[in-house]
């Protein structure tokens, strides 16, 4: 085709600028939505987004700056999907528990494969309420007491192991150290499976562990979905993890609840069991979302196969890199700290054998190991004077509101007072969410400071955590959405 009489251009070409033209043109009117709702953001670059500056900053930095420029809240795009990010605790209060009906479910944008809408974190409406009222009761406080021997028998290959790799004054890995632990902790709490992670690495119950865990954030299956959020219908059975790993993991899984279902024993007291049990058991009545949801009312059957297999994979997946990341912050910041683990070490010796031990320390390590967490709005709607669209995606970022000097005086300083009995009551609420807020906040919370207290109690009565010349300070920061360390974490143990 000649142009202007001038040029003869191919006909291919030109049908390559024609669909280049469109899909611009698409981005450009996917990121229209916050101008026509006057929401603050930046300029969005079309199908990516903040996406570029995601994967040079990383997350948590590019989030922070998007807080300090913008204010409270924010209209952003990854890729052409719209994310309100929020800090002010006001509009977290409204949507995450006063209008929690309006806000009950995860974005649409989390949803993996179909098998996984049986999941706790992502099912939606009446199912998720049935699944948490059923969970809940799995998660109480006797029930995690119940788990103490078993995780008391991890605590013991943690020891061993720490020793073994601090030979020789060595400098440890405390990343790698601490996620061997987890991983054994969830095997052995969630599947009833003993494994040594760290000195049987092939085990394939520990291979297939590590790979379901290596999600690539911004490989191609979740760009693609985050590029064209049309297409999510189409290609949301292309599984965002590696399959194999969950398939050795689902036939893992009916092996022990066949077992299980042919055994007359009732010394079990790992999450399978309790699933399978779960539907006999009360709601735990201390807990806050009770209230709320007055849980016992959706109770109506027991779980079901999938149900069971796809919490159980989902437990493994979220109590792995968390736990072991918030004991790996713990021990930096008491390496880093002399004086705070040396009033640690005194105040475990004066409680220990108690129940309860307040640790404080662990407390103020949670702050920003998960850096988001969503809702969808179910119908179009205000809060706050700002005008929310049905399906918008809600995202609270965790770190901007833990480091706000807002909210918390010299937010860099690591110091654990903040959360004793005398100050705690100074915590503005909906400022501290290291678990997320209301209803549907994480379900294994007390699995995971039960286990991270467990661990750092018997690590510090056989150990002093020590800063070496490799330890980086501050540590550098993994781009993704999970608060760990990029070049790993290394200490030196030192043994008492
Ligand atoms: C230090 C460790 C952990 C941290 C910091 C953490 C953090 C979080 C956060 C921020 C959320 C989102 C809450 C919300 O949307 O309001 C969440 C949800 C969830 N967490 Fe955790 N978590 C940890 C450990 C665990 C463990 C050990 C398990 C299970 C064994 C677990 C299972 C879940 C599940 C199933 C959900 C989804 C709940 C639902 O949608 O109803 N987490 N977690």
């Amino acid at each position: 085709m000649e142009v202007l009489g001038l040029v003869a251009l191919p006909n291919w070409f030109l049908m390559i600028v024609a669909v280049l033209f469109l899909l611009i043109m698409y981005s450009v009117y996917k990121q229209s939505y916050f101008w026509s709702l006057g929401i603050p953001g930046p300029t969005p670059i079309p199908f990516l987004g903040i996406i570029p500056s995601v994967a040079k900053q990383g997350l948590q930095e590019t989030d922070l700056r998007l807080m300090q420029k913008y204010g409270r809240h924010v209209g952003t795009f990854f890729g052409n999907m719209p994310q309100l990010l929020i800090t002010d605790p006001e509009m977290i209060k409204e949507i995450f528990v006063r209008r929690f009906s309006e806000f009950t479910d995860r974005p649409q944008s989390f949803r993996n494969t179909e098998f996984f809408d049986s999941a706790v974190n992502v099912a939606a409406g009446e199912h998720w309420k049935f699944l948490r009222s059923t969970l809940s009761p799995t998660f109480s406080s006797g029930k995690m007491r119940n788990m103490t021997p078993l995780i008391s028998r991890c605590l013991e290959k943690l020891i061993r192991n720490a020793k073994n790799m601090s030979e020789g004054g060595k400098s440890v890995e405390m990343k790698n150290l601490f996620g061997a632990f987890t991983l054994d902790v969830i095997c052995s709490t969630g599947f009833g499976i003993e494994v040594d992670s760290q000195s049987n690495p092939n085990d394939p119950f520990v291979v297939n562990a590590r790979k379901a865990m290596s999600v690539n954030i911004v490989g191609p299956r979740f760009l693609l979905g985050m590029m064209f959020p049309d297409l999510h219908r189409f290609i949301r059975n292309i599984s965002l993890l590696d399959q194999k790993a969950i398939d050795f993991f689902i036939d893992a899984t009916k092996s022990v609840l066949n077992e299980r279902r042919k055994s007359t024993s009732d010394n079990y007291r790992d999450l399978i069991q309790l699933m399978i049990n779960a539907h006999k058991e009360t709601s735990d009545k201390t807990a806050e979302n009770d209230e709320v949801l007055n849980y016992d009312s959706y109770k109506k059957r027991g779980l079901t196969d999938t149900e069971i297999l796809a919490n159980a994979l989902m437990f493994l997946l979220a109590a792995f890199d968390t736990t072991s990341s918030l004991l790996t912050f713990v021990s930096y910041c008491l390496a880093v700290n002399q004086d705070v683990q040396d009033k640690l070490l005194s105040e475990i010796d004066k409680e220990l054998g108690k129940t309860n031990t307040r640790l404080s320390v662990t407390e103020s390590n949670i702050v920003d190991i998960s850096n988001r967490f969503s809702r969808e709005a179910s119908a179009d709607t205000e809060v706050c004077g700002v005008k929310i669209p049905k399906g918008l995606d809600l995202t609270v970022v965790v770190n901007a509101v833990h480091f706000d000097p807002e909210f918390w005086p010299n937010p860099h300083k690591f110091d654990p007072e903040r959360f004793s009995p005398q100050n705690k009551g100074n915590i503005k609420p909906f400022t501290f969410l290291p678990f997320g807020a209301g209803p549907r906040n994480c379900i294994g919370m007390r699995l995971a400071l039960l286990e991270a207290k467990m661990a750092i109690v018997e690590m510090l009565q056989n150990f002093r955590f020590c800063i070496v010349p490799e330890t980086e300070i501050p540590p550098k920061l993994d781009k993704g959405a999970l608060t760990k360390p990029a070049n790993g974490l290394y200490l030196k143990l030192e043994a008492l």
